[in-house]
């Protein structure tokens, strides 16, 4: 039984990551639309933009060796992201609780990871974050940043209140324009440590 669903785990992701090799044409037609105005999160209804198999790994990992429990996402997309946490959680016997704003991405999101066999583990919030995350009341253990940039310090600092000494926050894409902000915040404050990580595409935070 553990095996199988194991397998049903690893397919799905193979099956996804697979279909996320075609966003580069996906990600053209949103390119186009935003030549004349800011880019926006529509524009990318259709592409995962998802993280790397190495970065799920190494995620799933880490939630499953510091036995976090409550673990709280900000950008779902199709949901290759939400399985590697997931699949953690139910390692961890914890919880996921996504966020994504548009809401045919959270539906098909949930038919990928109903498919996986951890929508038992999963809340997704649709709409944006900073409202839906906002009551979000549980001690948090792991948050992982991969929605908007500009909305990454913003809501890290909503969500502070929540962190404990021992909280890990993997925030996405910091090689990007938009991450300054948020770099600058937890690199000058004393109550976390920063390492970057994936050749310093990505920040792992420890408060402490
Ligand atoms: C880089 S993709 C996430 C990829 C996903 N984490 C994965 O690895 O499979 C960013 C997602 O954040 C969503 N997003 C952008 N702004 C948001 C907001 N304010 N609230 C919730 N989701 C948002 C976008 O619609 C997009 O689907």
């Amino acid at each position: 039984m553990h095996t199988i669903k194991i397998n049903t785990i690893e397919q799905t992701l193979d099956m996804l990551h697979n279909d996320a090799k075609k966003d580069f044409m996906r990600m053209g037609r949103g390119l186009m639309k935003s030549v004349f105005r800011p880019m926006q999160p529509s524009d990318f209804k259709d592409a995962y933009l998802p993280i790397s198999k190495e970065q799920g790994e190494v995620m799933r990992q880490l939630i499953i060796d510091n036995d976090c429990k409550h673990i709280v996402e900000f950008g779902t997309s199709f949901g290759i992201s939400t399985i590697y946490l997931a699949d953690a959680a139910r390692q961890t016997e914890g919880d996921v609780t996504t966020t994504e704003l548009i809401e045919s991405k959270a539906q098909k999101a949930l038919q990928n990871i109903t498919e996986a066999g951890l929508n038992n583990y999963v809340n997704i919030l649709v709409g944006d974050a900073m409202l839906t995350l906002k009551d979000y009341s549980k001690p948090i253990d792991f948050l992982f940043l991969d929605g908007w940039k500009d909305l990454y310090l913003p809501l890290f600092k909503m969500l502070e209140p929540r962190f404990h000494a021992g909280t890990l926050i993997y925030a996405d894409n910091m090689d990007m324009s938009g991450t300054q902000d948020y770099a600058n915040y937890v690199l000058g404050r004393s109550s976390y440590t920063t390492q970057t990580v994936h050749h310093g595409k990505a920040f792992l935070t420890t408060s402490i």
